[in-house]
C-alpha cells in the first residue's frame, strides 16, 4: 500500500548530523541501527521478490556501513529461506563487521571474490556498496561491478542510495554509474536528495524514530503497517 508521505529529504550532512544524534540523544548503538536497517531491506527484497520468483541473491557490500547493512540483510535473507551470496571484496577490520561476517559464516552463506560469476548464477542482487558517505569518482575494485549492475537483467534493489550517484546531485554524467538505474532503492531514516533522479519503487526503513529526532530534522513519520519496518512511498518520497 502507498502511503501519504511529504516531501523532506535528508542531506548528507544532514544524515551523518542525523546518525550522531540516533546514538546520542536516541541512545541507539551502531549495532542496533545497522540490524534495523537490514531488517528494513531483507523486508524489501521479501516484497519485491518473494522466494517463489527465485531464491539467490547476490549482496554486493562496500568497505563501509552500507556494506554492513547488506551483511545483515544477507542473514535475514538466509533465515527467511533465500540462499544469499556475498561479494565483499574489502573487509573491514572492525570488530562489528566481522561478527557480521561470523554469522553469516555460521549459517553456511558463500562469499565470493567472483562477482561476474555469481551475477550469472543469481535472481536478484542487492547493492550495498556505498551510502550517504560516498564521493567522488568510484575506486577499485568497484567500477566493474558498478558496470555490471548497470547492464544485468537482473531486478536490483539498492540500500539508501544507488551506489555511485552523488546525494545531492544523483546520477553521475559520466564514469561506471552513469546511467545506472536501479530497479528499487530502500531509503534508510529518510529519503536523501538523490530521489529526485530515482524513477523504481521506493521503500523507507525508518521505524525507529522519535518524534523528537524526526521534528529536529523537519521529518514526517510515515505510516507504517502492522509490524512492517518499511513503507512503500512514491519514487522520489513525494505525497500520494
Ligand atoms: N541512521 C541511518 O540512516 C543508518 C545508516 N546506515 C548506513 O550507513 C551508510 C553510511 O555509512 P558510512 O558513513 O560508513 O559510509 P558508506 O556510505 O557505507 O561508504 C563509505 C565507504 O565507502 C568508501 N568510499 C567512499 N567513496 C568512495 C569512492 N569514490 N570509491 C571507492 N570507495 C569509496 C569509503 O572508503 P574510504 O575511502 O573512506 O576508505 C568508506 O569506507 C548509510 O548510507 C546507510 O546505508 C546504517 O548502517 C546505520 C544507520
Ligand atoms: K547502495
Amino acid at each position: 500500500m502507498l502511503c501519504a508521505y511529504s516531501h523532506q529529504t535528508l542531506s548528507a550532512k544532514n544524515a551523518i548530523a542525523l546518525d550522531k544524534d540516533l546514538m546520542s540523544i536516541g541512545a541507539f548503538s551502531i549495532d542496533q541501527l545497522m540490524e534495523l536497517a537490514g531488517l528494513s531491506v531483507s523486508q524489501a527484497v521479501y516484497r519485491l521478490h518473494p522466494l517463489g520468483k527465485g531464491k539467490r541473491i547476490l549482496i554486493a557490500c562496500g568497505p563501509g556501513n552500507n556494506g554492513g547493512d547488506g551483511l545483515v540483510a544477507a542473514r535475514h535473507l538466509s533465515h527467511y529461506g533465500y540462499q544469499p551470496i556475498i561479494y565483499y571484496p574489502k573487509q573491514s577490520k572492525n570488530e562489528l563487521y566481522q561478527r557480521l561476517v561470523t554469522q553469516l559464516k555460521n549459517l553456511d552463506v558463500p562469499f565470493t571474490e567472483d562477482f561476474q560469476s555469481a551475477l550469472r548464477e543469481s535472481h536478484h542482487v542487492v547493492d550495498a556498496i556505498f551510502g550517504f558517505s560516498f564521493s567522488g569518482d568510484v575506486r577499485e575494485p568497484f567500477p566493474s561491478v558498478i558496470e555490471a549492475l548497470k547492464t544485468t537483467s537482473l531486478p536490483v534493489t539498492s540500500v539508501d542510495a544507488p551506489s555511485s550517484w552523488d546525494i545531492e546531485e544523483g546520477p553521475p554524467k559520466s564514469g561506471p554509474g552513469k546511467d545506472f538505474h536501479p530497479t528499487a532503492l530502500v531509503s534508510l531514516t529518510a529519503p536523501k536528495p538523490l530521489v529526485k533522479w530515482f524513477k523504481g519503487r521506493h521503500f523507507l526503513g525508518g521505524r525507529f524514530l522519535s518524534p523528537e529526532i524526526a521534528g529536529k530534522y523537519n521529518l514526517d513519520l510515515p505510516e507504517y503497517s502492522g509490524i512492517d519496518q518499511i513503507v512503500e512511498l512514491g519514487p522520489s518520497g513525494q505525497k500520494l
